[in-house]
């Protein structure tokens, strides 16, 4: 459990401090500010969103379609009305289970820290799928390596995690002390919001404590025989720290499918994509077919073969995901509009 940040219970919170920016500014005017003033979804609860403004810390009702991060206009006479801003960004995967909807992770991000340790939690395929997650969803990736201390060659998977893509910088470093607060610096500022994510145990809420020197929230060991953690954070909650930032603790997901997600797959596999725009077939399946300019790229070594293999895999989950989706997205629409025409039947009927 979390407990309460000390500094979410301060009284007020410039619009500002809660990371308002220009793109929410532009979508609104002062009269309707007035009227239903900005306020920030910092924690998603079963029986409904905590938002937070300049004057107002409610919990209202489920109803929004909004998530953690998310930027509503109050409507205090009927929270559930409340209008969603526009996003800059939208963390999503697919939804655990069997559901193939769509879940919100975090909205406005500007930052998502990839946490993983020096240890048997390193998956290079894991990273890149957290990758490509945020690529989509318009948020700057950076990768975290924890527990550089614990380890005899942090070098090994500083290594690995660089050769994953000149787009996303790499840091190592001791989530204890002092250390994480001067490296990720240069993406906490004032006015930004950030996110930690990645697995059980990593140190996600161990890094946010860092950023905080009076936040406190709980940890716990990983256990000894796998490195894996004990889900000790299981909310998703936004904190708002001194310097002016908003860092967003979340729990380690078990699973992390992705959907529509095909240009954020396409960015981290840039040389991929790129190869199978020359294939003779446009619906080459890079197999058997004749002029496949994957398979061409293979043979003369210019691509290797398990990186080829975690971006077959990654592209043909989003393009599974992705039209089951469509097609659920589909059959509610059409249940839908069954719905609104037995409405309407019953009212002629009256
Ligand atoms: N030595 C060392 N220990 C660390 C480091 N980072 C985290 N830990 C420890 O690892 C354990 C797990 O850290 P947490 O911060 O709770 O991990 P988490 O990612 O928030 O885990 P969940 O809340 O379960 O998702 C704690 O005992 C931390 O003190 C590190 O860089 N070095
Ligand atoms: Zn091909």
């Amino acid at each position: 459990m979390t407990p309460d940040n000390p500094l979410n219970t301060l009284d007020t919170l410039t619009l500002t401090r809660l990371g308002w920016q220009n793109f929410f500014a532009q979508q609104t005017d002062t009269d309707e500010m007035e009227k239903t003033p900005p306020v920030r979804v910092t924690e998603v609860h079963r029986n409904g969103l905590r938002v937070r403004g300049e004057t107002i810390d409610a919990l209202i009702p489920p109803g929004p379609e909004a998530t953690v991060g998310d930027w509503l206009l109050f409507d205090s006479e009927l929270p559930t009305a409340s209008v969603v801003l526009d996003r800059k960004s939208l963390v999503k995967r697919r939804a655990a289970g069997h559901d193939r909807s769509a879940q919100l992770i975090a909205a406005n991000l500007d930052t998502a820290f990839i946490v993983t340790s020096c240890n048997q939690d390193f998956n290079v395929a894991r990273l890149e799928r957290y990758i490509a997650l945020t690529l989509e969803a318009g948020v700057a990736p950076v990768l975290v390596l924890t527990k550089a201390d614990l380890c005899d060659t942090p070098e090994t998977y500083v290594d690995s995690a660089r050769a994953i893509s000149d787009l996303v910088p790499v840091l190592t470093l001791d989530a204890r002390g002092e250390e994480p607060a001067q490296l990720l610096a240069p993406w906490c500022k004032a006015g930004q919001t950030v996110a930690f994510l990645g697995s059980s145990g990593v140190g996600k809420s161990t890094l946010t404590n860092a950023l905080s020197s009076t936040l406190r929230i709980e940890t716990q060991e990983i256990r000894e025989d796998d490195a894996k953690g004990r889900h000790t954070t299981t909310k998703r909650q936004l904190h708002f720290i001194p310097n002016g930032c908003a860092v967003l603790d979340t729990p380690g997901m078990r699973e992390l499918q992705l959907t529509e997600a095909a240009s954020g797959v396409a960015d981290l596999f840039a040389d991929i994509h790129a190869l199978t725009q020359q294939c003779k077939f446009r619906d080459c399946a890079h197999e058997t077919e004749p002029g496949c300019a994957i398979r061409a790229a293979l043979e003369t070594g210019e691509i290797d073969a398990p990186r080829l293999d975690r971006w077959r895999k990654l592209h043909t989950e989003d393009q599974i995901n992705t039209a089951a989706l469509a097609q659920r997205n589909a059959s509610d629409k059409a249940l839908a509009k069954v719905i609104r025409q037995a409405k309407k039947l019953k009212k002629q009927r009256k």
